[in-house]
């Protein structure tokens, strides 16, 4: 049955992770104060800093301005300017409206501070392989649960914000302990890492993929509603119900129950959209399992 995420062991095999080979171009890392670790690329798109959950760079503490300050890319160089925030972006200890970026500088947002590192800085790749282990599970490659909740949270107010529709799917892998109890923990991985490997097949790029729980998967659909959602999971369980597994060599049928929840007016957060999937996976967990069902 899903449990509780908590008691959940992530575990942290080696594995050379989704890692890029080339670091991606400037960025901007925390590197003190809340959200410590989380960093933003300044590609093509600017970048806004800020405490809402919009911000593409969310630094959620009260010091930090809802639309703190914007990074950008201006041809070869890269410019911040401040949003007119109640405690004015600082650069290497400097109040500033609007300044041109270089390599190491230090900026301060309330009482954060990112560093910006350009693309040329051998420390980008330091930066890539941190943030790769701080927002990805080891084992699947996929998103952690922390990652989700992250990106789940700026989904919905995007969503909410545009009364643009959203899904929620939340799959669990069925009768797992005894799989585990049969061919042993490294085998029951291998199972997990083809699961993931299969919904990866299946998921559409602006989908959000996650391993949340030790055997518990989750996938959010932005532009999705319940139909779309559940043609999505119809496929996904199909999928896996088809797929060979040979656990300790041994061929075996491996199924999964989804639930399924969409935003609504009566589900406009995390925590309620995720309990209405979580209750919809309990049905058909009880129904028999290898099914989805779709709270309503
Ligand atoms: N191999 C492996 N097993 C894990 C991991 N995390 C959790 N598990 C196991 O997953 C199993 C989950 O078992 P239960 O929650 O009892 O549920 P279930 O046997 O899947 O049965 P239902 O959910 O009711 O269909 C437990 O045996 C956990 O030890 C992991 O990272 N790797």
């Amino acid at each position: 049955m899903p449990h509780d995420p908590a008691e959940t062991t992530q575990r942290t095999l080696l594995s050379s992770g989704p890692h890029r080979t080339t670091p991606r171009s400037a960025c901007v890392v925390v590197i003190h104060g809340e959200g410590l670790g989380r960093r933003a690329d300044v590609e093509d798109a600017p970048v806004l800093v800020g405490r809402s959950h919009e911000s593409d760079l969310v630094i959620a503490h009260k010091s930090v301005s809802r639309e703190h300050c914007r990074i950008w890319r201006d041809g070869d160089d890269y410019r911040l300017r401040d949003l007119g925030a109640t405690n004015r972006t600082r650069v290497n200890d400097r109040g500033v409206e609007e300044t041109v970026l270089s390599d190491g500088d230090h900026i301060v947002v309330g009482e954060s501070i990112l560093k910006f590192i350009s693309q040329t800085s051998v420390e980008a790749r330091y930066h890539e392989e941190i943030y790769q282990l701080a927002t990805h599970d080891m084992l699947t490659e996929l998103y952690n649960r922390r990652h989700f909740i992250e990106m789940a949270d700026k989904e919905i107010a995007r969503a909410l914000r545009h009364q643009r529709p959203l899904a929620l799917c939340i799959i669990d892998v069925d009768l797992f302990k005894p799989v585990n109890d049969r061919h042993g923990h490294i085998a029951g991985d291998e199972v997990l890492r083809r699961i993931a490997a299969l919904l990866g097949q299946h998921v559409r790029s602006e989908d959000i993929a996650a391993r949340i729980g030790g055997e518990e998967f989750a996938v959010l659909l932005p532009e999705s509603d319940g139909g779309v959602a559940s043609h999505f999971a119809e496929r996904v369980r199909q999928a896996i119900a088809a797929a060979t597994f040979a656990p300790g060599g041994e061929s075996r049928r491996i199924t999964v129950s989804i639930g399924i929840a969409t935003l609504s007016e009566a589900r406009a957060n995390r925590p309620s959209l995720m309990a209405a999937a979580d209750a919809a996976l309990y049905r058909a967990k009880d129904g028999g399992r290898n099914q989805v069902c779709v709270e309503t």
